[in-house]
Order: structure tokens, then sequence, then C-alpha cells
């Protein structure tokens, strides 16, 4: 039994390469079901904290930079875009006295890039807007806002092109001698800044911790999670700047008001702690078009203090929640003035099928649904994923082996290995195409991948492939119904030692005996396998 890396990989997981990058590492993995690394980019940053592949095969990621003057967990500094081969090719910082990237950011179809950050807002300026003064125990406040960045390559600056702050969406009944005042319960478009879901810690200055923003390009919206309030937040990003820091304007015109809002109805004065159905929660997003349950919200809810036991402790347990807003039309959400914003309850749930609190991840995590229907988990606090079919059965799991105290051993325990989010693409995904993928080994040391094997293969067209005989002599026979264009074979070093085109076969009677790596390219797609010459 692996005690780090590929745990489990049965008949139906989803044949995909996962992308994470392990919160204590400077280091980026794409790993194919079996553990072993297809691509590695490294960084001089640890991650803050979101990570993506993009379409070109260039890495879009966040990096964490230190901030005396700021203290959130999930704090980055930076974004960093490199090439497929690790060149940097852009980056840009947004880490100051008063400001910080933090947590999530979002590639936009027009490759500009959605940026969630904080700002300080001052004691004075939190009070003037509404805050209760004896409730600011830290002389200030974090604020969230979302700018839309332009990268201009070739330097490391962007041009900011749009921009949301939350501190234009207040609202608050306690001093009407102050901004913002209104009846909050009448206000579910706007955030009651006195609002505190822990009410143990009202004081802090991190009272929001945003920690997502994602993005649905055909409603043009954005989708803002806040662990500590344990709401979601849908806004419009049809807007103009102007128009986003008002109450009117945008396709569906409330400006940069709340849409939508859901997880903690208590938020905005529609219910108690009862009617609470987020706790914590991480990475709300719209699934794609084309997978099961496209245009509804999934959701990774942490779960921490979820409900009371016997004796009045917390049980935390975590699930993965699917939600369909309701609407009239599309992007447009039903509101009742009583009962505030539905659904009532979650429409699909993930836990733990023998016991809730097995599967618990307090902070970080994500839930995504995969091409064939599967949903692949990152229960981020133990750097631990794993991926559910369509019948909730555990078809591949994997455990983080980087860790803050270095690589894990085959067989040790791993410590300290969080992960913010884990994302597989499928094996088709156009930045694979043509890129060498070959196998390079697990993550951790003394590996085992004996119980394991994947197919390689980026086109599953050249799947049923065959490599004939294996061990081979001196011919090796391709056989495939696809047209071959290109043969390659590499010593296990990866040197190139035989080459031939437009050939089913290649002579390998002048290698010397061993293990060899051969590639075939076929139209779009290459293929890696093993062969013995004997
Ligand atoms: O320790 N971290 O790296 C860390 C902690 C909290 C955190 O915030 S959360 O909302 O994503 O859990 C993010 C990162």
């Amino acid at each position: 039994q692996n005690t780090v890396g590929t745990i489990s990989n049965v008949s139906g997981s989803y044949n995909g390469f996962t992308l994470f990058t392990p919160n204590p590492s400077t280091e980026t993995y794409l790993i194919n079901n079996c553990g072993e690394v297809v691509h590695q980019w490294s960084s001089t940053f640890t991650p803050g904290n979101a990570v993506y592949v993009l379409e070109n095969g260039n890495l879009l990621r966040t990096g964490k930079i230190d901030n005396s003057f700021i203290s959130i967990g999930g704090i980055g500094g930076k974004i960093e875009l490199f090439d497929w081969d690790n060149t940097l090719l852009w980056e840009y910082t947004y880490s100051s006295t008063n400001v910080s990237q933090h947590h999530d950011i979002y590639p936009l179809p027009n490759g500009n890039i959605l940026m969630l950050a904080l700002s300080i807002i001052s004691e004075a300026d939190a009070i003037q807007a509404g805050r209760d003064p004896f409730k600011i125990g830290q002389n200030q406040l974090y604020g969230e806002h979302i700018l839309e960045l332009e990268p201009i390559l070739g330097t490391n600056q962007a041009n900011i092109v749009w921009e949301w702050y939350l501190k234009d969406h207040l609202i608050q009944d306690i001093d009407n001698t102050k901004d913002n005042f209104g009846v909050v319960a009448d206000n579910e478009q706007l955030l009651d800044i006195n609002f505190f879901n822990n009410e143990n810690s009202p004081g802090v200055a991190n009272w929001i911790h945003a920690n997502s923003i994602q993005y649905n390009a055909t409603l043009d919206q954005i989708v803002l999670s806040s662990r500590f309030l344990s709401e979601i937040y849908i806004i419009d990003h049809s807007t103009t700047t102007a128009e986003a820091a008002s109450h009117t304007g945008g396709t569906y015109g409330k400006g940069g008001d709340f849409l939508y809002r859901w997880g903690n109805p208590e938020a905005y004065g529609h219910g108690d702690g009862t009617d609470q159905k987020l706790f914590g929660q991480h990475y709300p997003h719209w699934i794609a078009d084309g997978l099961t349950d496209a245009g509804k919200i999934i959701v990774f809810n942490n779960g921490a203090e979820r409900s009371l036991d016997g004796e009045g402790l917390p049980i935390n347990y975590s699930s993965v929640d699917i939600i369909t807003p309701p609407e009239t039309s599309p992007g447009v959400y039903t509101y009742d003035a009583v009962n505030g914003y539905g659904p009532t309850d979650v429409e699909w749930t993930y836990t733990d099928p023998i016991e809730a609190t097995n599967f618990y991840s307090s902070i970080l995590s994500s839930g995504q649904r995969l091409p064939n229907g599967n949903t692949l988990i990152c229960s981020g606090a133990q750097g631990y994923f794993f991926e559910i079919d369509s019948n909730k059965n555990i078809v591949w799991e994997y455990i983080n082996p980087d860790t803050s105290f270095g690589i894990v051993t085959q067989g040790d325990t791993p410590s300290s290995n969080s992960v913010f989010r884990a994302l597989k693409y499928p094996l088709d995904y156009p930045a694979f195409i043509r890129k060498d993928l070959t196998p390079r080994g697990p993550i951790e040391l003394m590996s085992d991948t004996s119980n394991c094997s994947v197919l390689n293969t980026i086109d599953f067209k050249l799947a049923d492939l065959k490599i004939v005989p294996n061990p081979a002599i001196d011919i090796l026979n391709i056989k495939t119904t696809e047209t071959i264009n290109n043969i390659e074979v590499y010593s296990v070093i990866g040197k190139l030692v035989a080459t031939d085109q437009n050939s089913n076969q290649i002579d390998i009677s002048q290698l010397k005996s061993g293990l060899y790596i051969v590639k075939i390219y076929s139209g779009e797609a290459v293929t890696s396998r093993k062969i013995v010459k004997k």
C-alpha cells in the first residue's frame, strides 16, 4: 500500500493530467494517473495560490510575497506567466504596504486576467462607511477588489482595464449619520459591513477572507467566495469601471451590486444559523459547457462547525455540493423578499459514505466535474486528491509527496503537504498537442508504481496502438489504423537514438540491449511506449 503518490487507480478513473502546486513548494506539477510527472515548472515563489495551464501551453500562476503589513492565509502578491519550457514571459507584482493579490486569479478568454486583491481600509474610513467602531480590533479592515489586467508582454506591467471594489457595495443599519445607512434585509444586493459570521472575532481586519474568483463567459458574470462570511456572490462583469462602482448599468442593470448570493442568508437578514448552507467554502465555479450538470455551480463546502453533536460540540465534515441558482432568464436570479435567494438546498452532494467526519479539510480545497462525469476532489489540508465516479465510488487517489520538509520517500507518511487546488485536464487539451509528455517518474523518492498503469496517449485513436515484437531484436512494427508521421526512439536518459519518417516500422538492430522509449507521432497526436531491445 503506497503512502504517497498514486494510492489507487481503478477502471473508470478519468485519464487526464492533474495540475497542482503544493503550498510549501515552488514547483508546479502535471502528473498522469500513476503519479508520474509528465511536465513540471519551477518558480522562485511558492504559490499565492491559484495555478492554471492555458490552452497555448503557458502556465499562469500566482506567487507568494511575504508582506509584513498584511496578514492573511492565502496571501500572494505576484502573477507569473511561464511558457511551456519554463521561461518567464511576464510577471506582475501587486504587493505593497496597503494592497496584495491573494488566493485566486482567472484567465479570461480574451487573454486578460482577473485578479483578486485586498486593500487596507483605515479605521476612520471603515467608521465612515458604517462599521461599528467597537468592532475594529486591529485599527483597520481588509477590503476586497477585483482588477482585470491586460498584460503588457515585454514589460512587467499591465493595463488595468476593469475594476470592482466591494467597498462600493456596502450597507449598514447602525448609524444614520454615516455612509451606506439602510435596511439590511431590503438590500440583498449589498454587503452588511457589520455582519460577522464568527462572533468570536468580529474585530479582525480579515473579516471577509475572499478565496476565489471564477468566471462565466456566457453570462459575463463573476462568482466570488468569502470563507469567513460563508457566502458566494455573483457580480456582473459587463459593466464599465464607473458602473461597477455604482448600483446601475451593465447587462443586468445593477452595476457592481450583487446579482445573487447564497450560503448564509443570515448575512442579509433572511434567516438564522439554521439556514446556513455553506461553511468556509472554496472554489465555487460554474460547471463548464459539455459536462454533466453544465451551468450549475459546484463548490467545495469545507464544513467547519457545520452542526453540533449531542454535547454541543462542533461537528466538522466536508462535502462537494452542486446548486442551481433559480433564474427567470439566463443570469437573472429569482429573489424572494421573504425567503431571499434559493435554492433551499443543494441538488447534489458528496460526503464520505461511511462516516462524514472521515472527509474533512477545514481550509483550501476544490471540486471539479470531469468530462466523463467523474468529480475530482482536492482535500487540501491533507494534500489528498481523490476522484469519484457518477456512482460516488472512489476510482483514483493521490497524496502530494512534496512537503515543507522536502520530498517524501514512498512508505513514509507525509505531513505539511497541503494543496490549494487540483485541476485535471483532458489528454486532448490544446496545451498538450505536440508536447513531450513522456512520464519522468513520480515525485516521491523510492517510488513504486507497479500497481498502476496508464495510457499516456494524447489521441484516443492511438489507444489501440501496438508495438511488436516487444522485446525486439531488429525491427519494431507499429500496428495502428492511424497514419504514422514520425517514429523516435529515446534512451532512458532522453537521448534520441533512432528515428524514421512515414513508416510503420523502425530498425533498432544497432542499439545496445536495454530499455528504450518509443515516441510515435500521428497528426496532432504523440504517444510514448516503453520497449525492450534484446
Ligand atoms: O496556509 N496557506 O497556504 C493558506 C491558508 C489559508 C488560506 O485560505 S483559504 O481560504 O484558501 O483556506 C489559503 C492558504
